[in-house]
């Protein structure tokens, strides 16, 4: 499948460009997302933020075809999700949570190989040798070198959040999704995982990412965008210097709420009324 540079859409450089894009559910009546249009170009590094139950999760199952809209249209690498095989598509995004299933007994280095297919279990017929070097390779850039041949579920969890990342990485998507990466890592862990992901947008200029975070201190200095969710309604979207303040993180958690920018980063605090 040929990947375009712009969507059907037209937006010349938009890896993702969704058009007044709502989800419901009929059987319970739920609108887990209402309305939203939102577009995310090459480069560009959005963080999702929002209150529980805001629709992160679903937005990113859009962006990935995991799932189709209601109504609305989602146009993904050049496609129009609908109109193609969706399979192909995910092979182009890169999807990381800490749901998906990893077969605990795997080494670091096969769990990276079924990224090439997709895959929970491996499938060695389709790894050539250039394949396993580049899982070699990525493994050394997520500074996961010495966990080539460990077991995952033998592996911290911020060295398994890392090999996830190699994993995703390795058909070499334009658009990477991270949902609640650094879920469960202590301090250390997860200044490495921020380390890594800044040092990705380093060296892949055009990779787009797509983070949902809880957390204003995780985010990574490479973060360029947001976009705040509440109740399944986009609140405020854009460049983090105009968008992301202590007035709309306040609307959007519904409570008030002081942002600090230290350095690059970011500090949030509750205030009391
Ligand atoms: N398949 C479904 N059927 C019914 N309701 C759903 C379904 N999926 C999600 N929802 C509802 O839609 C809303 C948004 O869910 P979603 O998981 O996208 O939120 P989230 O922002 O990722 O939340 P969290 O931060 O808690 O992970 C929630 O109220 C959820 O209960």
């Amino acid at each position: 499948m040929a990947t375009g540079s712009g969507t059907q859409g037209g937006d010349a450089g938009a890896v993702l460009r969704l058009r007044d894009v709502s989800v419901s559910r009929r059987s319970t009546g739920a609108e887990p997302l209402a309305t939203l249009s939102w577009t995310v170009r090459a480069g560009e590094h959005w963080a999702l933020l929002g209150p529980n139950g805001a629709g992160k999760t679903t937005l990113l199952r859009l962006a990935g075809a995991v799932m189709f809209p209601t109504t609305g249209t989602v146009d993904l690498l050049g496609h129009r999700l609908g109109t193609v095989d969706v399979r192909e598509l995910r092979a182009f995004v890169g999807h990381v949570s800490p749901a998906q299933r990893v077969p605990p007994h795997c080494t670091a280095h096969t769990v990276v190989l079924t990224g090439a297919t997709g895959t929970v279990q491996p499938l060695w017929d389709r790894y050539d040798d250039a394949t396993r070097d580049r899982a070699t390779a990525l493994l050394k850039e997520l500074g996961c070198e010495a966990l080539l041949g460990r077991r995952f579920g033998e592996c911290s969890q911020g060295e398994q959040a890392r090999i996830r990342i190699a994993r995703a990485l390795l058909p070499e998507p334009r658009l990477l999704l991270l949902d609640e990466p650094f879920s469960g890592l202590d301090l250390p862990a997860r200044e490495d995982l921020v380390d890594s992901l800044e040092d990705l947008a380093r060296s892949r200029p055009e990779l787009a990412t797509v983070t949902v975070s809880h957390h204003l201190e995780e985010l990574p200095s490479s973060v360029s965008h947001v976009l705040l969710l509440r109740d399944g309604r986009p609140l405020a979207q854009g460049p983090v210097a105009g968008t992301l303040g202590s007035a709309a993180l306040s609307a959007c958690f519904g409570r008030p709420i002081e942002l600090v920018r230290n350095g690059a980063r970011w500090h949030a605090r509750t205030t009391r009324p």
